[in-house]
Protein backbone atom coordinates (compact mmCIF):
# COMPACT_ATOMS: atom_id res chain seq x y z
CA UNK A 1 0.00 0.00 0.00
CA UNK A 2 1.18 3.79 -0.89
CA UNK A 3 0.31 5.10 2.34
CA UNK A 4 1.34 8.53 2.80
CA UNK A 5 1.32 11.72 5.22
CA UNK A 6 0.01 11.03 9.09
CA UNK A 7 -0.99 7.34 7.87
CA UNK A 8 2.79 6.59 7.12
CA UNK A 9 4.14 7.67 10.10
CA UNK A 10 1.34 5.70 12.03
CA UNK A 11 2.46 2.88 10.28
CA UNK A 12 5.91 3.28 11.26
CA UNK A 13 4.70 3.55 14.92
CA UNK A 14 2.81 1.16 14.66
CA UNK A 15 5.65 -1.60 13.46
CA UNK A 16 7.95 -0.49 16.39
CA UNK A 17 4.81 -0.60 18.69
CA UNK A 18 4.30 -4.24 17.48
CA UNK A 19 7.63 -5.51 17.68
CA UNK A 20 7.71 -4.59 21.26
CA UNK A 21 4.25 -5.64 22.36
CA UNK A 22 5.71 -9.01 20.67
CA UNK A 23 8.67 -9.45 22.81
CA UNK A 24 7.15 -9.17 25.65
CA UNK A 25 4.04 -11.48 24.42
CA UNK A 26 4.65 -13.74 21.61
CA UNK A 27 1.89 -13.89 19.25
CA UNK A 28 1.28 -18.08 20.17
CA UNK A 29 0.52 -17.17 24.26
CA UNK A 30 -1.48 -13.90 23.06
CA UNK A 31 -3.71 -16.43 20.67
CA UNK A 32 -3.78 -18.60 23.94
CA UNK A 33 -5.43 -16.06 25.83
CA UNK A 34 -7.09 -14.65 23.60
CA UNK A 35 -9.18 -17.15 22.80
CA UNK A 36 -10.24 -18.29 26.29
CA UNK A 37 -11.81 -15.40 26.48
CA UNK A 38 -16.02 -15.36 26.42
CA UNK A 39 -17.42 -13.77 23.11
CA UNK A 40 -17.50 -9.79 23.58
CA UNK A 41 -20.94 -8.09 23.66
CA UNK A 42 -22.35 -8.14 19.78
CA UNK A 43 -21.76 -4.95 17.62
CA UNK A 44 -23.20 -5.85 14.50
CA UNK A 45 -26.36 -6.50 16.31
CA UNK A 46 -25.70 -2.97 18.30
CA UNK A 47 -25.45 -1.56 14.40
CA UNK A 48 -28.42 -3.28 12.66
CA UNK A 49 -30.60 -1.62 15.89
CA UNK A 50 -30.03 1.49 14.38
CA UNK A 51 -33.21 3.35 12.13
CA UNK A 52 -34.13 6.93 11.37
CA UNK A 53 -36.14 6.83 14.77
CA UNK A 54 -33.70 5.75 17.21
CA UNK A 55 -30.47 6.08 16.02
CA UNK A 56 -27.38 4.35 17.19
CA UNK A 57 -24.13 6.35 18.71
CA UNK A 58 -20.69 4.99 18.99
CA UNK A 59 -19.36 7.33 22.01
CA UNK A 60 -15.70 7.44 21.63
CA UNK A 61 -12.97 8.08 24.55
CA UNK A 62 -10.59 10.23 22.58
CA UNK A 63 -8.28 12.43 24.92
CA UNK A 64 -6.54 14.18 22.24
CA UNK A 65 -6.51 14.47 18.40
CA UNK A 66 -3.33 14.79 15.63
CA UNK A 67 -5.44 17.95 13.93
CA UNK A 68 -6.07 19.51 17.23
CA UNK A 69 -3.80 19.01 20.36
CA UNK A 70 -5.46 17.89 23.65
CA UNK A 71 -9.30 17.45 23.84
CA UNK A 72 -9.88 16.94 27.79
CA UNK A 73 -6.15 14.73 28.29
CA UNK A 74 -7.25 13.90 31.66
CA UNK A 75 -10.72 11.99 30.58
CA UNK A 76 -11.49 9.58 32.60
CA UNK A 77 -12.07 6.47 31.16
CA UNK A 78 -14.49 4.43 33.40
CA UNK A 79 -16.39 7.52 34.17
CA UNK A 80 -16.94 8.59 30.54
CA UNK A 81 -17.92 4.70 29.94
CA UNK A 82 -20.76 4.83 32.54
CA UNK A 83 -22.30 8.33 31.31
CA UNK A 84 -21.90 7.21 27.46
CA UNK A 85 -23.85 3.95 28.48
CA UNK A 86 -26.24 5.37 30.61
CA UNK A 87 -26.88 8.53 28.22
CA UNK A 88 -28.00 5.76 25.53
CA UNK A 89 -24.82 5.43 23.98
CA UNK A 90 -25.34 2.04 21.88
CA UNK A 91 -21.28 1.45 21.53
CA UNK A 92 -18.25 2.96 22.84
CA UNK A 93 -14.89 3.47 20.49
CA UNK A 94 -11.89 3.55 22.45
CA UNK A 95 -8.67 5.29 21.18
CA UNK A 96 -5.83 2.53 21.69
CA UNK A 97 -3.38 4.95 19.64
CA UNK A 98 -0.54 6.73 22.51
CA UNK A 99 1.38 9.19 20.39
CA UNK A 100 -0.85 11.23 19.23
CA UNK A 101 -4.41 10.35 20.59
CA UNK A 102 -3.22 9.83 24.26
CA UNK A 103 -4.76 6.43 24.53
CA UNK A 104 -3.73 2.78 25.02
CA UNK A 105 -4.92 -0.71 25.44
CA UNK A 106 -5.35 -0.10 29.29
CA UNK A 107 -8.33 2.24 28.39
CA UNK A 108 -9.76 -0.25 26.88
CA UNK A 109 -9.94 -2.98 28.98
CA UNK A 110 -10.68 -0.25 31.57
CA UNK A 111 -14.42 0.23 29.46
CA UNK A 112 -14.91 -3.16 28.49
CA UNK A 113 -15.27 -3.69 32.26
CA UNK A 114 -17.49 -0.86 33.20
CA UNK A 115 -19.80 -1.25 30.40
CA UNK A 116 -22.31 -4.07 28.79
CA UNK A 117 -21.82 -2.07 25.82
CA UNK A 118 -19.89 -3.11 22.74
CA UNK A 119 -16.50 -1.65 22.70
CA UNK A 120 -14.26 -1.17 19.91
CA UNK A 121 -10.95 -0.73 19.22
CA UNK A 122 -9.83 2.38 17.32
CA UNK A 123 -6.46 1.97 16.08
CA UNK A 124 -4.33 1.52 12.76
CA UNK A 125 -4.39 -1.81 12.67
CA UNK A 126 -1.22 -3.51 10.24
CA UNK A 127 -0.72 -6.49 11.97
CA UNK A 128 -2.91 -9.71 13.14
CA UNK A 129 -1.46 -9.67 16.59
CA UNK A 130 -3.49 -6.03 17.14
CA UNK A 131 -6.59 -8.28 16.88
CA UNK A 132 -5.57 -10.29 18.83
CA UNK A 133 -5.01 -7.86 21.50
CA UNK A 134 -8.22 -6.60 21.02
CA UNK A 135 -10.24 -9.55 21.79
CA UNK A 136 -7.78 -10.36 25.12
CA UNK A 137 -8.62 -6.68 26.26
CA UNK A 138 -12.66 -7.41 25.95
CA UNK A 139 -13.84 -5.34 22.61
CA UNK A 140 -16.34 -6.44 20.36
CA UNK A 141 -14.92 -4.42 17.25
CA UNK A 142 -12.02 -3.31 15.49
CA UNK A 143 -11.64 -0.60 13.33
CA UNK A 144 -10.10 -2.02 9.81
CA UNK A 145 -8.70 1.28 7.80
CA UNK A 146 -9.07 0.11 3.99
CA UNK A 147 -6.19 3.19 2.50
CA UNK A 148 -3.59 1.54 5.05
CA UNK A 149 -4.10 -2.09 3.51
CA UNK A 150 -3.64 -4.37 0.45
CA UNK A 151 -6.93 -6.44 -0.47
CA UNK A 152 -5.21 -9.51 0.84
CA UNK A 153 -4.18 -8.35 4.09
CA UNK A 154 -7.50 -6.55 4.25
CA UNK A 155 -9.76 -9.93 3.90
CA UNK A 156 -7.37 -11.79 5.86
CA UNK A 157 -8.01 -9.03 9.01
CA UNK A 158 -11.91 -8.94 8.46
CA UNK A 159 -12.18 -12.69 8.41
CA UNK A 160 -9.65 -13.21 11.51
CA UNK A 161 -12.28 -10.22 13.21
CA UNK A 162 -15.00 -12.44 12.29
CA UNK A 163 -13.33 -15.98 13.43
CA UNK A 164 -12.74 -14.46 16.96
CA UNK A 165 -16.45 -13.73 17.69
CA UNK A 166 -15.92 -9.47 17.20
CA UNK A 167 -17.47 -7.20 14.35
CA UNK A 168 -14.92 -5.58 11.79
CA UNK A 169 -15.55 -1.49 11.41
CA UNK A 170 -13.94 -1.10 8.17
CA UNK A 171 -13.56 2.11 7.06
CA UNK A 172 -13.18 4.28 4.27
CA UNK A 173 -12.69 7.74 3.22
CA UNK A 174 -13.60 8.30 -0.69
CA UNK A 175 -15.85 6.60 -3.31
CA UNK A 176 -12.83 4.91 -4.60
CA UNK A 177 -12.44 2.72 -1.72
CA UNK A 178 -15.88 1.18 -1.69
CA UNK A 179 -14.70 -1.45 -4.04
CA UNK A 180 -11.67 -3.05 -2.19
CA UNK A 181 -14.16 -2.68 1.43
CA UNK A 182 -17.01 -4.93 -0.93
CA UNK A 183 -14.81 -7.48 -2.31
CA UNK A 184 -13.04 -8.22 1.35
CA UNK A 185 -16.14 -8.67 3.29
CA UNK A 186 -17.20 -5.56 4.80
CA UNK A 187 -20.49 -5.44 6.20
CA UNK A 188 -20.07 -2.94 8.67
CA UNK A 189 -18.70 0.14 6.69
CA UNK A 190 -17.53 3.46 8.36
CA UNK A 191 -17.70 6.59 6.23
CA UNK A 192 -14.65 9.18 7.70
CA UNK A 193 -15.06 12.95 6.23
CA UNK A 194 -11.63 13.29 7.55
CA UNK A 195 -9.15 11.59 5.21
CA UNK A 196 -6.59 9.96 6.97
CA UNK A 197 -3.51 10.50 4.63
CA UNK A 198 -3.86 14.56 4.97
CA UNK A 199 -6.42 14.81 8.10
CA UNK A 200 -8.95 16.68 6.11
CA UNK A 201 -12.31 17.10 7.01
CA UNK A 202 -14.98 16.99 3.67
CA UNK A 203 -17.92 17.18 5.93
CA UNK A 204 -20.24 15.59 3.04
CA UNK A 205 -18.30 12.65 2.33
CA UNK A 206 -20.52 10.10 4.27
CA UNK A 207 -23.63 11.46 3.24
CA UNK A 208 -22.51 11.63 -0.69
CA UNK A 209 -20.87 8.03 -0.74
CA UNK A 210 -23.63 5.96 2.03
CA UNK A 211 -26.34 6.06 -0.29
CA UNK A 212 -23.82 4.33 -3.33
CA UNK A 213 -23.59 0.46 -0.41
CA UNK A 214 -25.83 -2.39 -1.48
CA UNK A 215 -28.49 -2.38 1.44
CA UNK A 216 -27.17 -5.25 3.10
CA UNK A 217 -24.25 -2.99 4.09
CA UNK A 218 -24.59 -0.89 7.02
CA UNK A 219 -22.84 2.08 6.95
CA UNK A 220 -21.60 4.63 9.89
CA UNK A 221 -20.74 8.36 9.29
CA UNK A 222 -17.75 9.01 11.17
CA UNK A 223 -15.70 12.76 11.89
CA UNK A 224 -17.11 16.74 12.46
CA UNK A 225 -20.44 15.86 13.57
CA UNK A 226 -21.56 18.16 16.66
CA UNK A 227 -25.16 19.00 16.43
CA UNK A 228 -28.91 17.48 16.00
CA UNK A 229 -28.29 18.94 12.72
CA UNK A 230 -25.50 17.10 11.13
CA UNK A 231 -27.27 13.62 12.49
CA UNK A 232 -30.60 14.95 10.45
CA UNK A 233 -28.36 15.11 7.22
CA UNK A 234 -26.78 11.42 7.38
CA UNK A 235 -30.25 10.06 8.89
CA UNK A 236 -31.81 11.56 5.27
CA UNK A 237 -28.71 10.03 3.32
CA UNK A 238 -30.00 6.33 4.76
CA UNK A 239 -26.95 6.40 8.04
CA UNK A 240 -28.63 5.70 11.00
CA UNK A 241 -25.51 4.73 13.03
CA UNK A 242 -22.89 7.84 13.90
CA UNK A 243 -19.31 7.73 15.63
CA UNK A 244 -18.63 10.69 17.57
CA UNK A 245 -15.93 11.90 19.30
CA UNK A 246 -13.95 15.57 19.80
CA UNK A 247 -18.21 16.92 19.89
CA UNK A 248 -19.21 14.69 22.59
CA UNK A 249 -15.63 14.78 25.01
CA UNK A 250 -15.24 18.34 24.52
CA UNK A 251 -18.80 19.15 25.59
CA UNK A 252 -19.36 20.25 29.05
CA UNK A 253 -22.31 17.57 29.87
CA UNK A 254 -21.70 14.22 27.73
CA UNK A 255 -25.37 12.95 28.97
CA UNK A 256 -27.34 15.89 28.28
CA UNK A 257 -25.22 16.46 24.77
CA UNK A 258 -25.68 13.01 23.66
CA UNK A 259 -29.41 12.91 24.49
CA UNK A 260 -29.76 15.45 22.10
CA UNK A 261 -27.30 14.28 19.27
CA UNK A 262 -30.37 11.39 19.79
CA UNK A 263 -33.49 13.26 19.75
CA UNK A 264 -35.49 15.81 18.31
CA UNK A 265 -36.57 18.12 21.18
O1 LIG B 1 -13.85 13.41 16.85
P1 LIG B 1 -14.78 13.29 15.68
O2 LIG B 1 -14.59 14.37 14.66
O3 LIG B 1 -16.22 13.16 16.13
O4 LIG B 1 -14.39 11.92 14.94
C1 LIG B 1 -14.48 10.66 15.59
C2 LIG B 1 -13.87 9.57 14.72
O5 LIG B 1 -14.52 9.57 13.51
C3 LIG B 1 -12.38 9.78 14.53
O6 LIG B 1 -11.79 9.72 15.80
C4 LIG B 1 -11.77 8.73 13.62
C5 LIG B 1 -12.35 8.12 12.57
N1 LIG B 1 -11.52 7.23 12.01
C6 LIG B 1 -10.36 7.24 12.66
C7 LIG B 1 -9.22 6.50 12.48
C8 LIG B 1 -8.19 6.67 13.34
C9 LIG B 1 -8.25 7.62 14.37
C10 LIG B 1 -9.40 8.38 14.56
C11 LIG B 1 -10.47 8.19 13.72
Amino acid sequence: MAVSGFLKTMQEIKQAEIADHRRRMPLASLRREAETLAAPPDFKAAMTAGTPADIGIIAEIKKASPSKGDLRADLDPAAYARIYETAGARAISVLTESVYFKGGLADLKTVCTHTGLPVLRKDFIIHEYQIYEARQAGAGAVLIITTMLSSDQQSDFIHLVKELDMAPLVEICSEWEMDQALTTGADIVGINNRNLSTLEVDPNAAIRIAPLFPQEIIPVAASGFSCRKDIQTGIHAGIFNFLIGESIVKSEDPDVFIRSLKNDD
